[in-house]
């Protein structure tokens, strides 16, 4: 399963928010969506789950235009997880896992306390055990982040379409969340602010700027120190990882040290 964005334009407003954008996530890879704040990430993706519509272009899924792709065939392919997810009714971890499985089963009538092999696998996946009698408001952020991942996880996706999955995951949570969506050979586009982590985990990344595609290609092609000095305007190295092979990316100059900004009353 593919995804893929042509010639796509979108506004609000006054604002151009993208413009001219072409790109996609091959099927069976790990595509990270990298850039600045506002550079334009969250909209791109909520164009690839239909939130939004294009103002001109179209969104292809397996060549399908997604305007085309019924509710239910879409709901079952295609799973994501917002940046601030949240729920308004106080449900426990459970029931909110097994809002997944919804597009498979329609199950609001399954028997209390049956939840489905796809709700229990998800939940231990994450690490949520412990946690399944909770209630989403007593939880904290890392555990609310894991909680709305393993929801996505037991909709059975073929895509999955995360944004900053490891928004407030410490660093050990993190690696274990993207290590654990690696090995499920799923096809994964997420936007990432963490560079480093994009360039260990994805297969390619997508480098958003102002609103446009700057750059497409490997972690390797394109974490440079160019092109970080160009998108984030940060002067870095760019080192081997000294187990991976990958880039790393180091910061040589904390901002605080840069030209010296006057603050007047
Ligand atoms: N409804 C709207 N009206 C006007 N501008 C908007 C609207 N929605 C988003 N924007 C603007 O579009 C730009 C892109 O926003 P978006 O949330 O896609 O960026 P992002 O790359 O995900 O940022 P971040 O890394 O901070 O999450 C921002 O400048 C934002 O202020």
């Amino acid at each position: 399963m593919t995804i893929e964005v042509c010639g796509v334009d979108f506004s609000r407003g006054d604002s151009r928010i993208l413009h001219d954008i072409n790109c996609g996530a091959r099927a069976g890879e790990f595509t990270g969506i990298i850039g600045p704040n506002g550079s334009g990430k969250s909209t791109l993706l909520s164009l690839m789950v239909r939130w939004q519509q294009p103002d001109r272009g179209h969104v292809l899924l397996n060549g399908r235009d997604l305007r085309h792709v019924g509710r239910l065939d879409f709901a079952r392919t295609v799973a994501e997880v917002e940046q601030h997810a949240t729920t308004v009714m106080e449900l426990t971890v459970e029931q909110i896992v097994e809002l997944g499985t919804i597009p498979h089963t329609g199950s609001w009538g399954r028997p209390l306390g049956e939840s489905p092999e796809e709700v229990d696998g998800a939940i231990t996946m994450l690490g949520l055990d412990s946690l399944r009698h909770r209630t989403w408001h007593t939880l904290s952020g890392g555990e609310r982040q894991k909680t709305q991942v393993a929801r996505a996880l037991a909709q059975r996706p073929t895509i999955l379409v995360l944004d900053e999955p490891t928004n407030h995951l410490d660093i050990a949570a993190g690696l274990h969340l993207l290590g654990q969506l690696r090995r499920l050979n799923l096809t994964v586009i997420a936007a990432i602010h963490d560079l480093d982590l994009a360039a260990m985990f994805c297969d390619r990344l997508i480098v958003l700027h102002n609103g446009t595609v700057h750059a497409i290609g490997t972690p390797t092609e394109v974490l440079t120190p160019e092109l970080l000095a160009e998108v984030y305007g940060i002067d870095a190295e760019v080192l081997v990882h000294p187990r991976t092979g990958g880039p790393l990316v180091v910061p040589c100059t904390p901002s605080h040290q840069q030209t010296p900004v006057r603050i007047t009353a």
